[in-house]
């Protein structure tokens, strides 16, 4: 803005690049103003723009060059509310439109990676990314749904195939997120999309998932809730189809404790279990898959229950009658002999020397075992899932062609909760390396860019983040890899890995050792300093099947689940 000229009220600017004074509390007031008008989109020009604001998802279209009035990031601030701003004639008017001649929209990120990708107005073609980020419950996966749904719009060629990128997201949510304090619907796992086009027309899409969550399927934390497909299906099905899995009233499972809900939600799960289904025949799974997939879920219920009492004289667990008839259940979903599931459960099989050698478990051991047999068929249901969607969405190309893509990164966004473990530590470690990225595109690309053009700029400074991503990645002694050098030793603890970190990162100014007798440690991330719980890290961590339960699995009667156990790993 030239001196001189008079300045507009910070909340009147759609590019916060035209700001007169660009400081956080300009920046700030200028958002809040907006936001009260309900303008929740507000651009800022590649290199001075600034990450998301409160409750608001930013994202990035990549690698399109910074514009003179429309920056590469598009700050959303979430509304919470419905507003008028995504309906059919508003994407017409986003379609092709020039650049900066509307006010920043969603639907103006997906269209420029659209043409972009495309090599519109002079342009060479290539393939595009946005990436969103923002903490949880910003807004980031109604963003990504409303890319796909403009971006969609603007192709209009294969259209069943359109219609099946749209319609598979009920699919991922049902079984990829849950209710936490932060959002009740939040997803539990990070996605990256990519769309594949010939021209102008989509031709396939592939869809990758990280990171799911499983430990959720065991615990959960107050005022939060398991995947929200167990309590879908527990409103959705009718009473045979209940008596047929083994399942009774809700309130019995220990995975699913909690409030369940008014009959409001009651009908709204059952509308959403509706959509499930629908989507499930749409990807193409067979009835049978859908029973067996129901079968899973319904054993895993049932597993959770199952619990156990010290050992008798002989060493073994002792079991409820309850537990049995809940060990019977299980079984029976998961297709496979009762007395087979509960070996795995209470004792570890061994040949040494040609002969066999049965060791009992503790009563954590065995409910830590039943905890993990449930965890990997839940994980095992989900990436098969995702890999069906896949089958569907492959490209049909035109060999002739070159085939590019638009690709969405939709991530959790960085987490700080009451009790932090180990997923969060995986969740920050992502966030971060995405922070440094945006360091990198954001301030040194762009002061590259500006030397190139023989632009005259203030050399800016940023906080680099890499020290952080030195101290969790670095190799030997990150901690990434101390974890992973305790995970590998039989005797090692919890404890003994805190041990580990408090030696190794005296002094670091990112680590903390935790106060008192507590079991964990405090890391100061590029978004402030979380405390980890280390509780449970080095079994997450090895993240290993009780012995035999491949072999278990694999014979069962249950098609899908042999299916899932045959052609894994571990
Ligand atoms: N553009 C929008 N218009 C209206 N409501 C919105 C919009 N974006 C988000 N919301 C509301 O905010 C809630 C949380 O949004 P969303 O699930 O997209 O967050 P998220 O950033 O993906 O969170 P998480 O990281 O926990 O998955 C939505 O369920 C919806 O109620």
């Amino acid at each position: 803005m030239p001196p001189g000229e008079p300045q507009p009220p910070a909340g009147s600017v759609g590019n916060l690049a035209a700001l007169a004074e660009l400081d956080e509390a300009s920046l700030l007031q200028g958002l809040r103003e907006r936001f009260l008008r309900q303008q929740v989109y507000v651009s800022a020009a590649g290199g001075r723009g600034g990450g998301p604001g409160r409750r608001g998802a930013g994202l990035t279209a990549l690698p399109s060059r910074r514009q003179t009035d429309v920056g590469d990031i598009l700050i959303a601030l979430n509304p919470f509310q419905p507003l008028q701003l995504y309906g059919r004639e508003v994407s017409e008017q986003y379609r092709c439109h020039d650049e900066g001649s509307l006010p920043p929209h969603i639907f103006a990120v997906a269209d420029r990676a659209y043409h972009a990708m495309l090599g519109r107005r002079g342009a060479r073609p290539q393939s595009q990314c946005i990436v969103i980020s923002g903490e949880s419950g910003a807004g980031k996966t109604e963003s990504t749904k409303l890319l796909l749904q403009h971006i969609m719009n603007l192709c209009k060629g294969n259209s069943q195939l359109e219609q099946q990128i749209l319609q598979v997201n009920p699919l991922l949510e049902a079984f990829g997120n849950a209710q936490t304090v932060m959002n009740d619907n939040s997803s539990r796992f990070g996605k990256y999309i990519q769309l594949r086009f010939q021209n102008n027309t989509v031709r396939g899409a592939k869809l990758s998932e990280y990171l799911l969550e499983k430990s959720r399927v065991v615990q959960h934390d107050t005022g939060e809730r398991n995947f929200h497909i167990f309590y879908y299906m527990f409103a959705g099905l009718s009473s045979e189809e209940k008596e047929m899995y083994g399942l009774l009233d809700p309130s019995l499972y220990r995975y699913i404790s909690g409030r369940f809900g008014t009959e409001d939600v009651a009908q709204r799960w059952k509308q959403k279990y509706q959509e499930v289904c629908n989507a499930l025949d749409m990807v193409g799974f067979q009835e049978q898959e859908q029973v067996d997939m129901q079968a899973i879920l319904a054993g895993v219920l049932s597993l959770g229950n199952v619990t156990f009492e010290p050992p008798e004289s002989n060493g073994s667990l002792k079991m409820s009658e309850a537990s049995r008839g809940w060990l019977k259940a299980a079984a029976g979903q998961f297709g496979v002999q009762e007395d087979e599931l509960l070996k795995c459960l209470i004792c570890t099989m061994s040949v040494t020397r040609g002969e066999q050698i049965q060791r009992f478990h503790t009563q954590q051991q065995a409910e830590d075992a039943r905890d993990s047999i449930a965890k990997v068929a839940y994980g095992r249901v989900f990436g098969w899932i995702v890999s069906k969607i896949n089958e569907l969405l492959a490209e049909n190309v035109d060999p002739e062609v070159e085939l590019r893509e638009i690709g969405i990164l939709d991530i959790f966004g960085f987490e700080n909760f009451a009790v932090n473990r180990f997923e969060q530590l995986c969740i920050n470690l992502a966030n971060e390396q995405l922070q440094h990225f945006f360091n990198h595109h954001i301030f040194q690309l762009e002061q590259a860019a500006y030397r190139a053009e023989e632009l005259s700029w203030e050399t800016i400074t940023f906080n680099n983040n890499e020290p952080i991503l030195n101290l969790l990645l670095a190799k030997p002694l990150g901690l990434l890899s101390l974890l992973d050098e305790q995970s590998a030793f039989p005797q090692a603890t919890d404890k003994t890995f805190v041990d580990k970190l408090n030696s190794s990162f005296k002094g670091n100014l990112h680590f903390q050792p935790a106060r008192g007798r507590v079991l964990g440690f405090s890391i100061i991330h590029y978004a402030g300093k979380v405390q980890y719980t280390a509780d449970g890290f080095l079994e997450k961590n090895r993240d290993t099947l009780p012995a035999n339960v491949r072999g278990l699995f694999i014979n069962s009667i249950t098609p899908l689940l042999s299916m899932l156990f045959t052609d894994s790993e571990i």
